[in-house]
């Protein structure tokens, strides 16, 4: 039986602009991900992580528009559920999102108690309220927050506080799947570990299952996930495991993205990726052949040519027409 706890397969979807152009934000997307993983997802500014993560919720509010695939979330195709029984039986309890800046998002007219107590009586109807507080009382003590906080407004949080908070009010239901958008940016060190901490202590506890971690920031991805997916303009050009992906890139995108990052641990942090010259094509009218040609070292003829297909080699997704083994001794000839 599958172990898996995600499975998207051929996922398209679409945002359509006031002038009814459409912007083809996540463009066939398949992955899966296994009970028990954590993923990281990479890429650029605009390369479509934040839409995936909202397609995978089923968010689909104008303009994001939902154009084909599955999405199979512990055995159910969220895309076949109605919007009422997605939002009742899905979003929080099965996946969760913490969105980019989730945390500086919090009504601050509200104490923190107040969002979990909402959440609860919506979900867990049946719970009364010191039984809402109790139990809060009870997930944050045990994720190392102060039950104190539950009875703070949002602004009497600091930065890290306030996201480790958002993060335990997220995954108060225990979702099976828990997606964080760029959960450490513009956190200083110490707020980064501790989150990171938290995320880590949510899945070694079981109180979620599985993590999306999506960042820019990929030397945090080495420490974080077990395996890495790379975007480039809607697609995913690379996977593996995130040491291979770090350490031993095939397509020359995540080359480009890794190329910067040589040791692990003292010399990662605080590493700052060099640019890679260009930008990535626009989304609304994307080239024909690789998307990553234009800005590619290594281009040849054949690659403006046709749709370029996902290859696999061992246990990896790329999608490059040139051999792993060619693209290797390329680089290995170009770092001389
Ligand atoms: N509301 C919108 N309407 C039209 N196009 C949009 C909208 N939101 C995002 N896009 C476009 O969709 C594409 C993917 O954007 P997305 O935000 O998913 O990328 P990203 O990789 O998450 O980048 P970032 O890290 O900056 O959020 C981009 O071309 C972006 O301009």
């Amino acid at each position: 039986m599958s172990t898996n706890i995600l499975e998207v397969h051929g996922l398209k979807t679409y945002y359509r602009t006031r002038l009814k152009e459409h912007v083809y934000a996540v463009d066939g997307v398949s992955f899966s991900l296994e009970k028990g993983k954590t993923l990281g997802i990479a890429g650029e500014s605009g390369c479509g992580k934040s839409t995936l993560a909202l397609s995978l919720m089923g968010f689909y509010f104008p303009p994001l528009h939902f154009g084909s695939g599955s999405i199979v979330i512990n055995g159910t195709d969220i895309m076949k559920l109605g919007k009422e029984q997605l939002r009742a039986q899905v979003s929080g309890r099965e996946i969760s999102y913490i969105p980019q800046a989730a945390m500086n998002a919090l009504n601050p007219t509200l104490k923190i108690i107040h969002f979990i107590e909402d959440i609860m009586k919506e979900h867990r109807p049946e719970l009364n309220k010191k039984q809402v507080w109790d139990m809060a009382a009870e997930r944050f003590e045990t994720l190392n927050l102060s039950p104190k906080v539950l009875h703070s407004y949002p602004n009497e949080l600091s930065g890290g506080m306030k996201q480790r908070t958002v993060i335990a009010i997220s995954t108060i239901l225990n979702p099976k799947v828990l997606i964080a958008d760029e959960p450490t940016s513009a956190l200083d060190v110490t707020s980064q570990k501790a989150v990171i901490k938290l995320l880590k202590s949510l899945l070694d506890r079981g109180f979620i299952q599985s993590l999306v971690f999506i960042t820019h920031e990929l030397p945090l991805l080495y420490h974080v996930t077990d395996d890495i997916i790379v975007m480039y303009a809607g697609e995913i050009v690379e996977r593996g495991t995130a040491e291979q992906m770090i350490f031993d890139p095939i397509h020359p995108y995540t080359k480009k993205l890794m190329g910067s990052i040589i040791v692990p641990e003292e010399g990662m942090k605080g590493h700052k990726l060099a640019a890679i010259p260009g930008t990535p094509p626009n989304l609304k009218n994307v080239p024909e052949g690789c998307r990553f040609a234009d800005r590619c070292s290594y281009v040849q003829e054949t690659c403006r040519k046709g749709k370029i297909e996902s290859q696999t080699a061992g246990d990896r997704i790329y999608r490059c027409i040139v051999e792993p083994e060619v693209l290797k001794e390329w680089y290995a000839n170009e770092a001389e």
